[in-house]
């Protein structure tokens, strides 16, 4: 088993109540009220701003091109895919870029996000880095392509943008790659570097569950 396949093992139980959390089963069945997805769209929003920065971090402590590449593949994935997905939604809602901007995070959204953006600044480098967005990335494949099996009908939902993103082959084959990257600056860690890497990689999960779970009560500063 490689480090990152033990990874997912490991969180797996907290991916699966990411899967089980009223927010998704309410979205996979088409139920969902549109004022949480529409306060999902703007945290969400907010924290791929964030995402960001933890790249910004890893770039200035890479040590070889390899490393970049993939902070830049991650990147584009994020702003070109997800960004792009996230602007339709936002202005269906009446909303852009720009007019959420000043709005703060919620405190689930902004704990998470402080968690990534410090993996990345203390850490000792790509490691640290990349167990810090894996979740954000896997996690998602998982939960989506599961979701998508149990609730086939969420094609004909408004919901359908956001879950066609994370259940495409070319995010799954984007996946494979991120993770095996990872698994090759990991091969030679020592046994507590290991541990401290698995350590981001938890607590990143567990945040993960914390947003959906958040994203259950609507925001109360929208328009
Ligand atoms: C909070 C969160 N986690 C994961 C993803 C998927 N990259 C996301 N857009 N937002």
């Amino acid at each position: 088993m490689t480090f990152t396949q033990e990874l997912i093992e490991k969180n797996l139980s907290v991916w699966q109540q990411c899967l089980d959390s009223p927010f998704l089963q309410q979205l996979g069945a088409g139920t969902l009220d549109e004022a949480c997805f529409k306060g999902y769209i703007v945290d969400d929003s907010l924290y791929l701003r964030e995402y960001a920065k933890v790249f910004a971090w890893g770039m200035t402590k890479a040590e070889d091109l390899d490393a970049i590449r993939t902070y830049y593949s991650l990147l584009s994935f994020v702003n070109e895919g997800e960004g792009a997905t996230r602007l339709v939604y936002l202005n269906r809602y009446g909303l852009d870029d720009h007019s959420i901007q000043h709005l703060p995070q919620r405190p689930e959204n902004l704990a998470y996000t402080g968690c990534m953006i410090k993996a990345a600044r203390d850490g000792k480098g790509a490691p640290e880095c990349m167990m810090a967005c894996l979740p954000c990335m896997v996690s998602y494949q998982w939960i989506f392509q599961r979701l998508l099996q149990q609730y086939p009908n969420v094609r004909e939902t408004p919901f359908w943008p956001l879950v066609r993103d994370y259940t495409s082959q070319s995010y799954e084959q984007a996946c494979q790659s991120w993770l095996a990257y990872t698994d090759r600056i990991c091969q030679d860690l020592d046994a507590e570097r290991k541990a401290q890497c698995s350590e981001i990689f938890r607590e990143c999960s567990l945040h993960e569950l914390h947003f959906w779970e958040m994203s259950l009560q609507p925001r109360t500063d929208l328009p």
